[in-house]
């Protein structure tokens, strides 16, 4: 077996503080969620800066399903980008945290009516309506509030995106939006742009997630222009705005090849450009709304080995503290991770490991087999890219307790979410 030297398999955009992390498990406990919030700055403005044009209006948001806690959502309003949310719970943390609601952009495939009502009262600036249903709902709500509400229509322009099955969104069967090959789909958008109460401004996609063919982004952005036109054509519904949505892929492990979103962007926006001069398209905003990209590789989570378990079948487990409840993704996508050993950083590699968490259930595994040096119980274990979609479906699954989350800053360190207690967890029981 060849076995690589162990620094190798860091993400590199955390090797450089792994010293660090003995002191953090010290100070805050493990299992312990850690957001870095250099790199997060780093990656917000990149995006930006990759937005500018000479075009027309852009706006970066930020899918807040990824990761939301109320400093997060504080840094999403310092750093001036909006909001994509897709429950009133949802926004009901953006605003505590600071984001103001006219940069909300609200998703979901079923909005309650009550969400709905929530949304237009806190003055949420778009609501992306998912189907025909629910425009009819929102502009009930409308009506009996008075009120007049900007929305952008969620659409399915069925771009194949090679990514997980169970988290792609727009093939034919998707749940999310209506489909650009439905045949009723202009008497849809019509009878949306003749309601009174609601302002139809556009359109808005999104493919799916973790996705690393850049040429799916463009062929979705072709399909939704050309829609664009013929809206405009057959109904004489301007489009002024498009909501390309997210899905960027990340670094997790050796296999993911994310492409440059700062060689990206520009090139994208340069073709959006294009294909609406083309089609005679006037835009005035063009939006996207990354998660993952923007926030998972400032995320790690630290836990301490506990028992060390040779099996008769001859694999190696090294135990966590957590597991499938604070970070689901490899038992539900079979998502792979890196990870170290921050007070072995030097020592070479020595055995492949099987990382299990604690939950009842033998899926509980964080990492299939993964060569470090030698694991002892009392070892910190460091798990790379955990940033986006570990916090936020995280679980109380046999009544384990959701870690706390800390936020580093270069040499500052702050609390951002308490470790759940016994207490919490049963907050909202009653006896
Ligand atoms: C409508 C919508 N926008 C944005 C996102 C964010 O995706 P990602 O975290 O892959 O960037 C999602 C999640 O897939 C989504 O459903
Ligand atoms: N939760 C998924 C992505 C879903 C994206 C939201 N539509 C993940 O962890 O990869």
């Amino acid at each position: 077996m060849h076995l690589e030297p162990y620094q190798t398999k860091v993400n590199n955009e955390l090797v450089h503080s792994l010293h660090k992390y003995s002191d953090l498990a010290q100070q805050y406990g493990t299992p312990l969620y850690i957001f870095d919030e250099e790199s997060f700055r780093e990656r917000v403005y990149n995006f930006k800066n990759a937005l500018e044009n000479p075009y027309f209006e852009t706006e970066l948001l930020f899918a807040s399903k990824s990761v939301l806690t109320l400093a997060i959502a504080k840094l999403i309003s310092e750093y001036g980008i909006g909001q994509d949310v897709v429950s009133a719970g949802e926004i009901f943390t953006g605003k505590k945290g600071g984001v103001q609601p006219s940069k909300m952009y609200f998703h979901g495939n079923n909005k309650l009516d009550e969400e709905l009502a929530f949304a237009v009262d806190q003055e949420v600036g778009t609501i992306v309506i998912d189907n025909r249903m629910e425009a009819d709902r929102l502009n009930n709500i409308l009506e009996q509030k008075g009120k007049k509400q900007r929305a952008l229509l969620r659409l399915n322009p069925g771009v194949e995106a090679h990514t997980h099955e169970y988290i792609k969104t727009a093939n034919l069967d998707s749940k999310f939006g209506e489909s650009v090959f439905d045949e009723k789909i202009e008497d849809i958008i019509e009878s949306i742009y003749n309601y009174d109460n609601i302002d139809l401004a556009g359109l808005h996609c999104h493919i799916g997630s973790q996705i690393f063919d850049s040429e799916s982004f463009i062929k979705a952005a072709d399909e939704m222009l050309h829609f664009a036109q013929r809206i405009q054509t057959n109904l004489n519904i301007p489009i002024r705005e498009i909501n390309f949505g997210g899905g960027f892929g990340v670094y997790y492990t050796e296999e993911d090849k994310p492409f440059d979103i700062a060689e990206f962007l520009p090139n994208f926006i340069e073709h959006v450009h294009e294909k609406s001069t083309e089609y005679g398209i006037q835009l005035d905003k063009v939006t996207i709304e990354p998660g993952r990209s923007l926030v998972n590789n400032s995320g790690s989570t630290l836990y301490t080995i506990g028992d060390i378990k040779q099996t008769v079948g001859g694999k190696k487990y090294a135990f966590i503290d957590g597991g499938m409840t604070d970070n689901i993704r490899p038992a539900l996508y079979q998502a792979e991770y890196e990870a170290a050993l921050p007070n072995k950083i030097n020592e070479p590699v020595k055995e492949t490991y099987t990382i299990a968490g604690k939950a009842c259930e033998s899926g509980d595994v964080v990492i299939n087999n993964i060569d470090l040096p030698q694991v002892e119980t009392g070892d910190l274990l460091l798990v790379n890219g955990t940033g986006s979609y570990n916090y936020s479906m995280a679980s109380n699954y046999n009544h384990i307790p959701i870690p706390a989350m800390v936020h580093i800053d270069g040499e500052k360190s702050y609390l951002t979410v308490k470790r759940q207690s016994f207490e919490d967890i049963i907050a909202n029981n009653i006896l």
